[in-house]
């Protein structure tokens, strides 16, 4: 420390130099209460130290005179040194002892830990050892239990006066004792575990040789929408840069509520969901895998004391609510996310996984990286305005180990300090409806996303949806791939210099001053790392009797029979009309359902099949009766090969007028029957290619084609009536369409049958309703 002698003194008073920290951009930092001589010894509070001849004594004034700078106290522990050897690279030095829990072997119980260097420190040992004090936590077999709710969390439920501690202090209190206890058996000095061979093997659990498990149990879990760069990016993707972040973004802390279930520790593989995405022009919607597997680079607040039911947080108090942070992967899947999400918000593209790390680091831990939230413009309403708004400072990064490779590549690199609704106003803002919160909930910040390309929270707005292919170690990517690996990191670094502070001693006064840096050493702090890999799914159990490989289309229908074969019986008078289009579809299903399908199936006049037949679960004779002189192989074959791609365009018709939207654009755009009429004709083509060498395939092709004319002429029906004029009035709708049934209904091709009912019972109308209910 030779810069000691060179302290500045600018003639004021008299300089005493201690120890103090900055960072690398020269914030002055400083501990609170602990403070070093010329030799780097501790002095402690109230001390007698000599200094140029006179002696001072170093008082707690050093803090409160100094509040244009930083303190904290676990700058103090930077210097803090422990007899377990950590690498400089550690994530885990003694300043950071992140909470965990951990099982030793499959079968042992889980138990609470921290973190120090490679090892996991089990609390549970120290506990039994009488190494933690103090009344909450002697008694207490909170450290054999399973996570960190009971321990942390409810602990002021059971064994301690709840009116009288609450919040944060409460929380600080529980940690105050491993905080302060645990850094200190750790401590290089401190003897009580460092020269107790049997205690130090029975608490000390080398890292890679446990298992670590979620260490909080997440009763309830909701996600959050905080980065202003995601809301824009998304919005322009799906909005266009004018309606990009709707206005209400800038009032509220949107956020939809997740699904706690599907919540997994970093290292659990995940499935690719299966689901359904947006049709591709009239066809039915995709049913299979999704085809745009995403990550989405997140941190989550884990609630610590919750709050009562009816009761807000205050904004300014939810830092006291909070226990700390971990890395979070929502996992999304965007072509499922696409097709379900309006009205209701994001659903099953997004609860079949979420990821979390294994460490939660502490908010005082963090402290010391806080640094101003961005500006918010406009003023948020009183209840979400902060007195201080602060975010952290932590580093994120992207890397993906695509599949059949070894090396990872970094794919984006962004900050926590982006996030535009901080922490505390997500928390204030779930609670000012009065809903409680409970110790454990979690809540996810959102995507973070940073303002440039290359600092995007997921693959959505890095490859753009798809348009921009990401190219990395010979290989691209626009969304996941099976075997692809994803790593999520987070760190805070920081540069340390250990700089010189002066005393200034002027009559009645201490100030102090920034003197010279003496010798900076690098330390890294904070680092959480978080691993996931995706793999291909097992094959679903619901379409293994399908013969390979299952259309989704098809798929599609037989999940719908699947449900129309479990409705219950009904009543011969209370049962639906006879539908040829649903018979048609029972016949597929009856004969896609037989593990080994029979002979092909014949196929008679639809109008042949009651719903009596149907509704008794069994398969009505005409459909039973196999075709004579065929075999069983040359009847698979149809069935792939022909009735398979007629039951796949007669689904695509039943799509094309189904909605009542349809009807009504129909209606008033001649532009929309053309394309709905160029569908059907598509469709028409398409159903003459199939190959009808069987005369049943034959007679199914005409009768579905004669469904697809009918369609057509309903269109046409549909838009006619548009202009058609009745005493100088527009007629009304619902007596145009009456008047069209009677013809319409027969050239549907329903048969006899279908007509006499549609007459006698339905009115034209029923035809929409009809196609809708298939
Ligand atoms: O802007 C929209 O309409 C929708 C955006 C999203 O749904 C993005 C998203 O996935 C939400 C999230 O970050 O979890
Ligand atoms: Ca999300
Ligand atoms: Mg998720």
């Amino acid at each position: 420390m030779a810069g000691a002698a060179e302290a500045i003194n600018d003639g004021s008073g008299e300089l005493v130099p201690v120890a103090a920290f900055v960072d690398e951009e020269h914030r002055t930092r400083a501990g609170r209460s602990q403070v070093y001589d010329r030799e780097k010894k501790p002095i402690r509070i109230g001390q007698p130290i000599t200094f140029h001849s006179r002696v001072v004594t170093v008082s707690p004034l050093l803090s409160s005179h100094s509040r244009q700078h930083r303190f904290t106290p676990h700058l103090l522990e930077m210097v803090l040194k422990s007899f377990i050897e950590v690498h400089p690279d550690s994530h885990f030095p003694i300043q950071n002892l992140p909470y965990g829990v951990f099982k030793r072997e499959p079968a042992s119980d889980p138990r609470p830990a921290v973190a120090i260097g490679e090892y996991v420190l089990d609390l549970s040992v120290l506990a039994s050892a009488g190494l933690f004090h103090g009344s909450l936590l002697r008694n207490s077999d909170c450290f054999n239990q399973v996570s960190f709710a009971p321990h942390f969390f409810l602990i002021s439920t059971n064994s301690w006066n709840w009116g009288v501690l609450r919040g944060r202090k409460l929380v600080q209190h529980c940690k105050s004792y491993c905080q302060s206890q645990v850094p200190y058996v750790l401590a290089a000095e401190e003897s009580i575990l460092r020269d107790n061979a049997s205690l130090r093997e029975k608490a000390l659990v080398p890292m890679n040789q446990v298992q670590m498990l979620l260490p909080i149990t997440i009763g309830d879990y909701s996600d959050f929408f905080a980065s202003k760069h995601h809301a824009y990016n998304c919005g322009v993707m799906f909005r266009g840069p004018e309606n990009a972040i709707n206005p209400n973004w800038f009032h509220i802390p949107i956020a939809y509520h997740g699904r706690a279930s599907s919540i997994v520790i970093s290292g659990t593989d995940i499935i690719r969901p299966r689901g359904q995405g947006h049709p591709a022009g009239n066809s039915l919607p995709y049913f299979g895998p999704s085809r745009k597997l995403d990550f989405e680079l997140e941190m989550a607040t884990v609630v610590g004391p919750g709050n009562e039911l009816g009761k807000p947080v205050d904004v300014n108090e939810a830092a006291n609510h909070i226990f700390g942070l971990v890395l979070m992967n929502d996992w999304s899947a965007r072509d499922i996310q696409a097709w379900e999400y309006v009205p209701l918000g994001p659903f099953l593209g997004k609860s079949f996984a979420t990821t979390l790390s294994p460490w939660i680091v502490t908010l005082d831990a963090l402290e010391q990286f806080a640094l101003d939230a961005p500006q918010q413009n406009p003023t948020p309403l009183p209840y979400l305005a902060e007195k201080k708004s602060q975010n952290y400072d932590i580093s994120l990064q992207v890397s993906i180990v695509p599949a059949g490779q070894k090396d990872a590549h970094v794919l984006t690199r962004s900050n926590f300090r982006h996030l535009y609704w901080t922490i505390t106003q997500q928390l204030a803002h779930q609670t000012i409806n009065g809903c409680n919160l409970r110790p454990g909930d979690l809540l996810g910040t959102g995507t973070i996303s940073g303002p440039e390309p290359d600092s995007y929270g997921c693959l959505l707005e890095l490859s753009w949806n798809g348009q921009k292919p990401l190219s990395f170690g010979g290989t691209s990517r626009t969304f996941l791939e099976d075997g692809d690996e994803v790593i999520f990191t987070g760190y805070c670094k920081v540069k340390v210099m250990v700089i010189m502070l002066a005393l200034e001693h002027a009559p009645g006064r201490f100030f102090l001053r920034y003197l010279k840096n003496c010798f900076s050493f690098r330390l890294s702090l904070l680092q959480i790392v978080l691993d996931c890999s995706v793999k291909l799914p097992p094959p679903a159990a619901t379409v293994s009797f399908l013969p390979p490989p299952p259309p989704p289309q098809l798929l599609f229908i037989v999940i719908r029979m699947t449900a129309l074969s479990l409705a219950p019986k009904l009543p011969e008078s209370l049962s639906p009309p006879p539908s040829p289009l649903r018979n048609l579809s029972r016949l597929l299903f009856t004969s896609l359902l037989i593990p080994n399908p029979p002979p092909l199936l014949r196929y008679r006049r639809p109008s042949d099949l009651t719903w009596s037949a149907l509704s008794s679960g069994r398969s009505p004779p005409s459909i039973r009766k196999p075709i004579t002189g065929r075999n069983s192989s040359n009847a698979r074959h149809d069935l792939r090969f022909s009735i398979l791609p007629i039951a796949i365009i007669y689904a695509e018709s039943l799509q094309i007028l189904d909605r009542v939207e349809t009807v009504d654009a129909v209606r008033s755009s001649a532009l929309e029957k053309m394309k709905i009429n160029e569908a059907l004709m598509r469709l028409l083509f398409r159903l003459d290619a199939v190959p009808g060498l069987d005369p049943n395939v034959r007679e199914l092709r005409r009768d579905v084609s004669r469904k697809i004319v009918g369609l057509q002429e309903i269109l046409d029906a549909v838009s006619d009536s548009r202009v058609e004029q009745w005493d100088g009035h527009l007629r009304d709708w619902d007596d145009i369409v009456a008047g069209l049934e009677q013809e319409a209904c027969k050239d549907v091709g329903g048969g006899h049958e279908m007509e006499r009912f549609c007459a006698e019972n339905l009115g034209f109308q029923c035809l929409q309703r009809f196609l809708r209910d298939q």
